[in-house]
């Protein structure tokens, strides 16, 4: 039975390589794999997703009739894997809609995405997908600060290190990737 899969991590952390990768792997062998991300997070362009080494890859937007859409493009000619970026941002109901991919058509779901916000708090994407996910792996980098492993995203204005404001908010130099003692050392965790 195929499997649902969760690779999450901070931000640079090698989401978006790796799933271009993903799908590369697939497609030089000939199998189609679909790729999907969010219209929340457009900062690599319209449909695309972009890694931080220069990586591109076309992408459809994940939405509410995807296994229908899913299933339909199988009929015709077999999906072998769908990956999806940025999966913090997705909904129960589309975390649901993507296992029921893995359960009924047998095809692997491989899901990118943050597992916390820059207040440390889950995002509804990722928490469903550690509730549910057949598989969950950690994807790493280091901390901005020291030499450990990040586990959070601090939010930067302005240069300085912020733990209030709304969760959605794009951006790139606005984040960095920290570890727990020194997010601690520079702002409070929300209790
Ligand atoms: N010029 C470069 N050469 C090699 N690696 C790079 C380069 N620029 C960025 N990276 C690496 O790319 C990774 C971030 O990639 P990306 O997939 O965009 O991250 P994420 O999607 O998790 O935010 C980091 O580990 C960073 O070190
Ligand atoms: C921590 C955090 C991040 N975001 C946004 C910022 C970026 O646009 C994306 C994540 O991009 P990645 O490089 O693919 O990891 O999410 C946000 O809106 N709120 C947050 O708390
Ligand atoms: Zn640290």
């Amino acid at each position: 039975m195929a499997k649902l899969y969760y690779r999450y991590g901070t931000m640079q952390s090698n989401k978006s390589n790796q799933i271009i990768t993903t799908h590369h792997q697939y497609t030089t062998q000939g199998k189609q794999c679909l790729a999907y991300s969010t219209p929340i997070d457009t900062r690599s362009g319209f449909k695309k997703i972009k890694s931080r080494v220069g990586l591109e890859l076309l992408c459809e937007y994940i939405h509410e009739n995807i296994y229908d859409e899913v299933k339909r493009i199988h009929e015709e000619a077999k999906v072998h894997a769908v990956v999806v970026d940025e999966a913090q941002f997705l909904s129960r109901k589309d975390i649901h809609n993507l296992s029921d991919i893995a359960d009924y058509l047998d095809i692997p779901v491989i899901c990118f995405g943050l597992k916390t916000n820059f207040k440390g708090e889950l995002f509804e994407g990722s928490k469903v997908l550690l509730e549910l996910s057949d598989a969950i792996d950690e994807l790493k980098t280091i901390c901005q600060f020291c030499n450990k492993k990040a586990t959070l995203n601090m939010r930067m204005l302005d240069g300085v290190p912020v733990n209030v404001g709304e969760t959605i908010q794009m951006g790139d130099e606005e984040y960095v990737p920290v570890c727990r003692k020194c997010y601690k050392a520079r702002l409070e965790l929300v209790k």
